[in-house]
């Protein structure tokens, strides 16, 4: 720990592949999706690696399976409305907590940090998923991928975080699973936790740029404690 470094105040949280296992979810609603395109099914293991980028950016990835660019971008409207029709419809039936994300957000909170969580997934989506998991008690703030103008790896959604809360960045530290989360926490100056548990995009989660790998939320909460503690 650097001399001066300030303690910890506050924690973004990513939803899918830090939260919970949304995987699942997006097999049922993708292949819904597919099915009245008439295009088979693909597997999680296809699916994994396309997740966190937000929902435009899979369509794309998922109907680029099959058709070359003009005819993704010719089928894209009516595939993103039967895939958020799907979404919205089946949305947390399959999705699942990750060990260790209860404790540690009870433990994050026991530090005296405020929580704000920041995903790619639409606002419509995140909002009901929170709350039917019991996560949404938890958190002051939620942003959405398209609750502003730019999405992670911006830093936008981070630094409006750090606002809405009134401290620095250097103050805030963002936990997620991904590249994007880290790329987005580095931009706003943030720190930056990762869990390797996610998704990714498919590469290893030791290529992220980020202040450290923590098991879990549990885990990450006692890095802060740490952290805090040696800037004391
Ligand atoms: O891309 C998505 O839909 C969600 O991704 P995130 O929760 O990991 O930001
Ligand atoms: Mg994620």
């Amino acid at each position: 720990m650097h001399a001066g470094a300030a303690a910890i105040r506050a924690a973004i949280i990513d939803l899918d592949g830090t939260m919970l296992d949304t995987v699942p979810d997006f097999e049922l609603a993708l292949n819904g999706m597919r099915a009245e395109l008439g295009l088979a099914p693909i597997t999680q293991g296809q699916i994994k690696p396309m997740v966190g980028k937000g929902s435009e950016k899979l369509i794309r990835d998922v109907l680029s399976l099959d058709f070359d660019p003009p005819r993704v971008d010719q089928h894209f409207v009516c595939a993103m409305a039967a895939y958020q029709r799907h979404y919205l419809a089946i949305n947390g039936q399959r999705s699942t907590l990750y060990a260790g994300v209860l404790e540690g957000l009870a433990a994050l909170r026991d530090l005296g940090l405020r929580l704000a969580c920041v995903t790619n997934k639409p606002i419509a989506f995140t909002r009901p998923l929170l709350a039917q998991k019991g996560l949404a008690p938890w958190f002051d703030l939620v942003y959405g991928g398209d609750s502003l103008p730019r999405k992670k790896p911006d830093p936008l959604p981070l630094l409006q975080v750090c606002r809405d809360f009134g401290l620095d960045p250097a103050q805030v530290v963002a936990i997620g699973d991904s590249s994007n989360d880290a790329e987005a926490a580095r931009a706003a100056g943030c720190f930056v936790l990762t869990v390797p548990y996610g998704y990714n995009h498919g590469k290893p989660v030791q290529e992220v740029n980020s202040d450290g790998i923590v098991n879990s939320l549990l885990d990450a909460a006692n890095w802060i404690q740490a952290h805090n503690r040696a800037t004391n």
